[in-house]
C-alpha cells in the first residue's frame, strides 16, 4: 500500500543511492570528529536511516519493510566504506602490518582478549609480524626498547583511549589517577600520590607492613604440614597491607578469609578488558540493566573504605592523610569523589599486582630448586640483618629472584596504553609516526623475553643474569664463562612502566615484596603438594590487565629458628 507523501517520491535508484550516500557521509563524520557519547552514536546511526524511511517507503509495502531495508542499507555501506577504507593505503597505519582481522576492527583483539591470553596473542603477532605490528584499525604494538622513552617518556604521550572504555562513564569526573588522560590534571593529581611515597612515608609504612606478614606467618604456622593455596594467602595479605597503608585499617581478609573481594574484582575484569579495547560500547554497554553490578559493588566497597577512615581519622600518616591533603599543601583540596576513586585504585594497583608477582617468585622458586638453596643462604646469612627492610634492599639474590620473576610475568602483562595528546598532530616514536586518532602500547612481555633484550635463555627464570659478572661466573660458569653471549639490556626491563605516569608505588612494592619473600623463608620450607601440575600455573594465568591467578598449592615445614 502507497501512502500518500506531500512530494514526488525518487526514483527507486535514486533513493538507494541517496541512502548509500548518507551511510558515506556518517563514515566521514566518524573519521573526522570520532564522536563516543551516546547520544552522538544514536543521532549518527539512528536519525539519518529514520529519516531517510520517509524516501524508502513509497517503494515498499509499508513500514515494516521500508525500516529494516533502510536501516540495513545505511549499516552495510557505512560498515563497507569503513571496512575499505581501513584495509586501503589510505589509512595512516596502512604500511604496519598485522592480521586483516586486527585491521577491520577491534572486535576480534577484544574477543580473543577476553579469554585471557591475550599477552600471548600479542606475543605471537610479535614474532609473526616483528617489532611494530597494526593489532588493531587504530592501534600499534611495539616490541622494540627504542620505543620506550618516545612512548611513555616526559615529552612522550598520555593515557590512551582504552581507558575510557574502562572506566565507567558514569565516573568520568572522578577518574582514578591511572585513567587520566590530561597531562596537566595527571601530574597536578599526581602530587598526592608522590608523597604518599617519598622516603619518610615508607618509613612508615614498615611496621604495618611488618605486622600483616607476622599476622600471616602465625596463620601459617597453624597450617604446617597441610596444603595451603600460598597464591590465595599472597592475595589476601597484600590485600590487608593495601587498606592498612592506605586507610589505617579496614581489611581482614586474611582473618576471614575473604573470598568475595576476589570474586567482585575477578568477575569484572574480563568485561573491563573487552570495553577498554573497544571503548565506544562502554557507553552502551554501562546502561543495561544489571550489568557492572560487581564493579559498582566493588566501588562502594571503597567508598565505604574511605568514609571510614575520614571518619574515624588517624593517628598516623596514612595514604588517605595524602590524598585528601589533611596536612592543606594544596590550593584547592580534593573532592571526596576523587579521593573515593583513587582509593579504589590504591587497593587493585597495590594489591594484586604485588601478590601475583609474589606469588610468581614463589612458583619460579619452588621450580627451581637451585635458585630456592641460593635464596635460602642468602636469606640465613648471619653476616646481613635479613630483618631490617634496608639490607633486604642490598640482598642481591633476593633482587634478583623478585626482578626475575617480573621479567618473566610482569603484573601488568600488556602494558599500558598511549595515544598522542589532541591537537599535537601526532607523535614521533623512533623511525615511527603515530598519528593522532591511533594509539600504541609497548608490550612488556614480548620486550621482556626478547632475545635482543635478555639472553642467553630469555625464556627462562635466571635469577644469576641479575647478579655481577663476578658472581654470575662463580655460579653459573656454563652459562656465563664465555660460552654463551650475555645479553642484560636493563633499559627494556619495565614491569612498573617508565615516564611521568609509571608506578607511583615502585619503591613500596618492592619493599613490602622483600619483606614477604625474607620473612616466609626464614619461617617455612616449601614444597608443591604432591601431585601438583606445575604447567597448570601458566595455563591458569589469565591476563585481564590485572593479572588472574589459580591455585598454588603449597605445603609448608617450619624452619628451626
Ligand atoms: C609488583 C607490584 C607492582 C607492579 C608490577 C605495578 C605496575 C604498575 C604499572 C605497569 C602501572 C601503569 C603505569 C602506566 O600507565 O604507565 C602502575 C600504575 C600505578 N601503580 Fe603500580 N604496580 C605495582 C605495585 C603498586 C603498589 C604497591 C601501589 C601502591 C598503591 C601501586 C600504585 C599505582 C598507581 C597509583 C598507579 C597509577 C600511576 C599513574 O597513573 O600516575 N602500584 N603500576
Amino acid at each position: 500500500m502507497l501512502l500518500s507523501l506531500p512530494f514526488q517520491p525518487l526514483e527507486f535508484e535514486h533513493t538507494l543511492l541517496s541512502v548509500i550516500c548518507a551511510g558515506l557521509t556518517c563514515h566521514l563524520i566518524f573519521n573526522r570528529l570520532e564522536p563516543r557519547s551516546l547520544l552522538h552514536l544514536v543521532l549518527l546511526l539512528a536519525v539519518p536511516p529514520s529519516v531517510l524511511t520517509v524516501l524508502v517507503l513509497p517503494h515498499t509495502s509499508g513500514l515494516s519493510s521500508a525500516v529494516p531495508l533502510t536501516f540495513a542499507l545505511y549499516i552495510s555501506s557505512l560498515g563497507t566504506s569503513v571496512v575499505l577504507y581501513r584495509l586501503s593505503p589510505f589509512h595512516p597505519l596502512a604500511k604496519y602490518p598485522g592480521p586483516m582481522l586486527c585491521k577491520v576492527s577491534k572486535l576480534w583483539f577484544a574477543g580473543v582478549a577476553m579469554k585471557g591470553k591475550q599477552h600471548l596473542y600479542y606475543s605471537e603477532l610479535h614474532q609473526r609480524f616483528g617489532d611494530v605490528v597494526r593489532i588493531g584499525p587504530n592501534e600499534l604494538s611495539f616490541r622494540d626498547v627504542k620505543a620506550i622513552v618516545p612512548m611513555m617518556g616526559s615529552k612522550g604521550m598520555p593515557k590512551g583511549p582504552w581507558w575510557d572504555g574502562r572506566v565507567p562513564a558514569q565516573n568520568r569526573e572522578v577518574r582514578p589517577l591511572l585513567a587520566l588522560r590530561n597531562p596537566e590534571e595527571h601530574a597536578r593529581r599526581r602530587r598526592a600520590w608522590t608523597r604518599a611515597f617519598n622516603t619518610p612515608a615508607l618509613k612508615d609504612y614498615e611496621v604495618l607492613v611488618d605486622a600483616r606478614v607476622s599476622q600471616l606467618v602465625d596463620i601459617l604456622t597453624t597450617k604446617i604440614g597441610t596444603s595451603v593455596d600460598l597464591s590465595q594467602w599472597l592475595g589476601w595479605l597484600t590485600y590487608d597491607i593495601m587498606n592498612d597503608i592506605m586507610f589505617s585499617g579496614g581489611g581482614d581478609s586474611m582473618e576471614t578469609e575473604d573470598r568475595d573481594i576476589s570474586r567482585l574484582l575477578g568477575n569484572a575484569q574480563p568485561m573491563a578488558l573487552f570495553l577498554s579495547h573497544l571503548p565506544w560500547t562502554a557507553e552502551f554497554y554501562l546502561r543495561l540493566p544489571g550489568v557492572g553490578r560487581d564493579l559498582r559493588a566493588f566501588r562502594t566497597y571503597a567508598a565505604q573504605r574511605a568514609f571510614e577512615r575520614k571518619a574515624r581519622g588517624s593517628h598516623q600518616k596514612d595514604v588517605f592523610y595524602h590524598l585528601i591533603d589533611e596536612a592543606g599543601l594544596e590550593a584547592t583540596p580534593p573532592s571526596s569523589a576523587q579521593v573515593t576513586s583513587d582509593g579504589g585504585l590504591a587497593i587493585v594497583a597495590g594489591s594484586e599486582t604485588t601478590s601475583t608477582t609474589l606469588s610468581h617468585a614463589f612458583f619460579l622458586l619452588l621450580c627451581n630448586p637451585t635458585a630456592y638453596r641460593r635464596l635460602q643462604a642468602e636469606v640465613d646469612d648471619p653476616k646481613r640483618d635479613t630483618w631490617v627492610p634496608a639490607s633486604q634492599a642490598h640482598m642481591p639474590y633476593l633482587n634478583a629472584v623478585i626482578n626475575e620473576a617480573l621479567r618473566l610475568f610482569p603484573a601488568v602483562l600488556s602494558g599500558s596504553q598511549r595515544a598522542p595528546l589532541i591537537g599535537s598532530g601526532g607523535q614521533i616514536i623512533g623511525s615511527h609516526f603515530v598519528p593522532e586518532g591511533t594509539s600504541a602500547v609497548v608490550h612488556t612481555y614480548s620486550l621482556h623475553r626478547q632475545a635482543e633484550n635478555f639472553s642467553p635463555f630469555p625464556d627462562t627464570f635466571l635469577p644469576e643474569r641479575w647478579l655481577a659478572a663476578k658472581e654470575q661466573i662463580a655460579l653459573e660458569p656454563k652459562i656465563f664463562g664465555g660460552k654463551h653471549e650475555v645479553i642484560h639490556n636493563t633499559a627494556a626491563f619495565i614491569p612498573f612502566s617508565v615516564g611521568p605516569s609509571n608506578c607511583v608505588g615502585r619503591n613500596l612494592a618492592y619493599q613490602e615484596m622483600r619483606m614477604v619473600v625474607c620473612t616466609l623463608m626464614s619461617k617455612f620450607d616449601m614444597r608443591f603438594e604432591e601431585g601438583f601440575d606445575i604447567d597448570s600455573w601458566e595455563e591458569n594465568m589469565l591476563d585481564y590487565f590485572v593479572v588472574q591467578r589459580g591455585r598454588l598449592p603449597v605445603v609448608l615445614t617450619a624452619r628451626a629458628s
